[in-house]
């Protein structure tokens, strides 16, 4: 099911007095549906959020991420625009998972997203637990051939589906899909805590020749790390970044589904976003797992719309 992009949530701060050098996320922001929708010529931010955790939920972790995407909108609502330094922003409202149903709210995420795609978009997605991402992969292969996969998370979520996809299979289902249709499997994982992942997971993650690198290389030397980036984006022609809010440390991230010891800086998370937003292969972003029910002065909301302005700029 779809919900339209709700224009009250848009509401803030005017600075009238400033002009058109004042202006606010809240007052540029186009709410659309997908009905006629048309390519679009030059760059164009389509946001659409996948209003689930289900996926969390049969991880047996805490639920609350559903509520995230309108959380992210109103953390985004007073940030400066400016006409001229940055890109068009449509809101396309929100894919919603009922019940218990991730089958068939997954299967409108990958119709919608692969339209945004077709039309040109560039789709921010709006976790949502991590089995986000599944949908986002399976649009972007409907589109795409070669596509690296990056996702910045101190967990690898290549765990089995034994029972159902989870918000810890997504990229194990990446794989399968990848080898079931005969296409590689490349996927770059940021942020990987030894102490979040066991032994099976970092087994697995090296018979699937995951590139791994650890939160505490991050913290020793962040160049290494986006010259490590750097060559990956090299080698693939289409990028696809998911980031997983539980990287960061609980300290500045404490609302999500499982908080981080040691975690990642916010400034970390961005020199590795611009990175990739830098090689201009990146045709999908989602920010996933933010649990607003845990959240403390909406920091975490914050850090996810202090992200989403990078990729704002023209
Ligand atoms: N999205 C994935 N989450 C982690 C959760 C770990 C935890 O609950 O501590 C995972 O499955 O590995
Ligand atoms: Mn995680
Ligand atoms: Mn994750």
């Amino acid at each position: 099911m779809i919900e339209f992009a709700n224009q009250n949530i848009w509401t803030g701060r005017f600075d009238d007095e400033d002009g058109e050098s004042g202006l606010r996320w809240h007052q540029v922001i186009q709410t659309q549906t997908f009905d006629n929708l048309r390519s679009v010529q030059e760059p164009h931010i389509a946001l659409l959020g996948f209003r689930s955790d289900e996926g969390v939920r049969r991880n047996k972790g805490r639920v609350g991420a559903k509520n995230a995407p309108d959380f992210i909108r109103k953390a985004c609502t007073n940030l400066p625009y400016s006409k001229e330094k940055q890109i068009p922003i449509s809101d396309f409202g929100n894919v919603v998972c009922e019940e218990t149903d991730l089958e068939s709210a997954r299967k409108q995420q990958i119709e919608s997203v692969s339209e945004l795609l077709q039309k040109k978009y560039f789709p921010i997605i709006l976790g949502g637990g991590h089995e986000t991402a599944l949908g986002n992969y399976l649009a972007l292969a409907d589109n795409f051939e070669d596509i690296g996969i990056v996702n910045i998370d101190a967990h690898y979520d290549l765990r089995i589906p034994v029972e159902g996809s989870t918000s810890g299979t997504p990229f194990f289902e990446m794989a399968h899909f990848c080898q079931e249709n005969n296409r590689e499997f490349h996927y770059f994982c940021v942020g990987i805590q030894p102490t979040g992942n066991t032994e099976a997971l970092f087994h697995r993650a090296n018979e699937l020749n995951v590139e791994t690198v650890l939160a505490d290389e991050i913290h020793s030397d962040l160049k290494q790390t986006l010259h490590q980036l750097e060559k990956f984006l090299e080698k693939h022609s289409v990028i696809y970044l998911s980031l997983d809010l539980d990287v960061l440390d609980g300290a500045f991230a404490p609302g999500v589904s499982a908080p981080c010891a040691n975690g990642l800086t916010p400034f970390q998370v961005k020199s590795i976003i611009q990175k990739i937003i830098q090689s201009n292969k990146i045709k999908l972003f989602d920010v996933v797992e933010l649990n607003p029910e845990f959240d403390q002065d909406n920091r975490t909301a914050k850090l996810a719309a202090h992200f989403l302005q990078e990729f704002t700029k023209a």
